[in-house]
């Protein structure tokens, strides 16, 4: 064995003095106090993440926790629009300041610090990712019981960063039917197994259409089995959720606080059981 330089990185022997290896994480701000992460993943885009973060967080505000939303969709953010925010984000001796919504969600976007609401971030994956850091890091999230992190959909960058950068205690799966009996859900669940990162359960979305005369529940996009399939992956079903035009509207209105219905219901007692 050659003498040793202490760089365990580039040196093969499992000697006593090995140091573990490098942790990614960054620390929160000194007046930032944050019980619980709660990442919601999607395998692709538009099957209604967002909605679910919203919803999720407005959830757990109505059983009186304080909830942070930190929008990690930094090139397609949609919190500030489905909360109806269009204040900017101010600064302070101790860090940025999460804008409040109606009921007293704490969030966090890209959205909130731009002149314009509809300029586009071109921006490169590395700054990307240190936006969202930077969100964790500078961002006052003073005493939030739970923060959801709605991430950019799929398995790239930026989810591989949060996950690395923030210490993630759960994720929720947001799919679709289609989406459910395909690969792509499963690529996002096997991301979270490889990176250690636990799995509270799937929210199925637009599981069904209930004929607002009749009340007759219709299966649009087909059976997805989804229990069978949560199964091959070990998870729970913690939602099921309709297709309902008013959600919809409500998101575009920003009045997603006013949503009816207790479809996440037992996905908020699993995150609180977290
Ligand atoms: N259950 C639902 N009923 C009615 N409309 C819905 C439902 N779920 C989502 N939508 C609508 O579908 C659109 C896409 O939803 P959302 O923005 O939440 O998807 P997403 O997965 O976050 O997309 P992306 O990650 O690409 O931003 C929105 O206009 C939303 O209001």
């Amino acid at each position: 064995m050659s003498e040793c330089t202490h760089d365990c990185s580039s040196c093969g022997e499992n000697c006593e003095s090995r140091q573990q290896p490098q942790s990614f994480l960054e620390e929160p701000g000194a007046n930032s106090h944050i019980k619980k992460v709660i990442g919601v993943v999607s395998g692709k885009g538009g099957v209604g993440k967002s909605l679910v973060t919203a919803m999720l967080a407005v959830t757990m505000r109505r059983r009186e926790a304080s909830v942070g939303v930190l929008d990690a969709d930094i090139t397609g953010p949609s919190m500030p629009q489905v909360f109806g925010l269009h204040e900017k984000a101010q600064g302070s001796e101790f860090g940025i300041l999460p804008v409040e919504t109606k009921s007293g969600i704490r969030v966090m976007s890209v959205n909130l610090l731009l002149e314009q609401e509809d300029a586009p971030v071109v921006w490169r994956g590395p700054v990307i990712g240190n936006t969202v850091k930077q969100f964790w890091t500078d961002v006052v999230w003073q005493d939030v019981d739970y923060l959801f992190v709605d991430m950019p959909p799929g398995t790239g960058d930026v989810p591989l960063t949060v996950f690395q950068s923030l210490p993630v205690d759960g994720i929720v799966v947001v799919a679709s039917p289609q989406e459910l009996v395909g690969m792509i859900v499963a690529k996002a669940v096997n991301m979270a197994k490889i990176m250690n990162i636990p799995i509270v359960g799937i929210v199925e979305n637009m599981s069904y259409f209930q004929c607002p005369d009749c009340g007759k529940k219709v299966k649009i996009f087909g059976d997805s089995h989804v229990e069978e399939n949560a199964a091959k992956y070990g998870l729970n079903v913690i939602g099921r959720i309709p297709i309902d035009p008013s959600l919809a509207r409500q998101c575009d209105a920003g009045e997603v606080e006013l949503f009816e219905g207790d479809y996440l219901e037992a996905a908020a007692d699993a995150i609180e059981a977290l």
